[in-house]
C-alpha cells in the first residue's frame, strides 16, 4: 500500500455553535484504503463528514489529495470527494436507471441526454449491489433498504478518489450487509478507492483488511482492523467509562 495521503486532517475543531464535538483531531488517511468510522450516537461522526464536505465551519486544516480543503472548488464536481449521506430523499417518481445513471453526471455536458454506454454502466452498478432486479422500479415505491442498495450504485458510478458513507448498510439486513462490505473491499482493492464508511455494523468489521477509527475516545487514532481490535473497541463502547 502506497504511504501517500488522500486525506489529511491537523487539529480539527468543529460542532455547533457553543457545542464542540471534533476536539484537535489529527488523521492521515493512507491511499488506497476502508476506514470505518466508529461511536456512539451523537459523538460527532456526522460532523466530520459535514466538515469534509463544507457544510459547517471548522478551525484547523484538511487536505484533500494534497491541496487545502479550503482553497478547492465544488471537489464533488471534479471527482475528488463523493459522499453518500444518512438520508437520501427523492420526491417525486422517477425510474430507479434513471437515478443511478446520474451518478455519470461528470462525463456529460449539461443538457444533454445520458448515452446507452452510460445506462450500461448504470445496470453493471446494480447488478454488483444485488439490485439489478430493481432497474425499472419507480425509486420512490422501494423499500429503505432497496433504496440505499440503489443509492450506492449510483455512487459507484462516481468515479471519485475518496468516498465518505454515512451508515451505508443501515437499513439492510444481514445479506446485504456483509455484501456492501465486501463491495467497498472491492472499491478499494480493484479500484484503489479511498472509503471512509460511518458504521455501528462491528461485527462485519473483524475480518476486513484497513483501518478503524473510534471517534468516542478522548483521542481518536486510526488503527489496523483486525478481529482483537474491533473487540476492544465494541468492550470499550459498552463502558460506563466511554459515555464520561
Ligand atoms: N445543526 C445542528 N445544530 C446543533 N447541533 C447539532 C446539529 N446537527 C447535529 N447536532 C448535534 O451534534 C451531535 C453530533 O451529531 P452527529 O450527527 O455528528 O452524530 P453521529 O456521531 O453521526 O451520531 P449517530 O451515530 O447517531 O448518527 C448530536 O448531539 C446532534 O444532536
Amino acid at each position: 500500500m502506497s504511504q501517500f495521503s488522500v486525506l489529511k486532517i491537523e487539529n480539527l475543531v468543529a460542532g455547533y455553535e457553543q457545542r464542540v464535538l471534533l476536539r484537535n483531531l489529527f488523521l492521515y488517511v493512507p491511499a488506497p484504503a476502508f476506514l470505518a468510522i466508529i461511536g456512539h450516537n451523537g459523538c460527532g461522526k456526522t460532523t466530520l463528514f459535514r466538515a469534509l464536505t463544507g457544510q459547517i465551519p471548522y478551525q484547523g486544516t484538511i487536505e484533500l489529495g494534497g491541496q487545502n480543503l479550503r482553497t478547492l472548488r465544488r471537489p464533488a464536481a471534479s471527482g475528488q470527494l463523493a459522499h453518500l449521506p444518512q438520508r437520501g430523499v427523492v420526491g417525486f417518481p422517477i425510474e430507479v436507471r434513471e437515478l443511478v445513471v446520474m451518478g455519470r453526471f461528470r462525463h456529460h455536458s449539461f443538457l444533454s441526454a445520458y448515452r446507452p454506454a452510460d445506462y450500461v454502466l448504470a445496470e453493471a452498478a446494480l447488478t454488483r449491489v444485488g439490485a439489478a432486479h430493481l432497474a425499472h422500479r419507480d425509486f420512490t415505491e422501494l423499500s429503505g433498504g432497496e433504496q440505499q442498495l440503489v443509492w450506492l450504485a449510483q455512487l459507484a458510478l462516481q468515479d471519485a478518489g475518496l468516498y465518505l458513507l454515512d451508515e451505508p448498510t443501515q437499513q439492510l439486513d444481514v445479506y446485504y450487509r456483509r455484501r456492501v462490505f465486501s463491495l467497498l473491499q472491492s472499491w478499494v482493492t480493484d479500484h484503489h478507492k479511498t472509503v471512509l464508511c460511518i458504521t455501528h455494523d462491528l461485527d462485519n468489521l473483524a475480518t476486513l483488511p484497513g483501518y478503524v477509527l473510534n471517534l468516542s475516545r478522548p483521542q481518536p487514532r486510526l488503527q489496523a482492523l483486525s478481529a482483537a481490535v474491533v473487540q476492544a473497541e465494541r468492550e470499550f463502547l459498552e463502558s460506563e467509562e466511554s459515555l464520561a
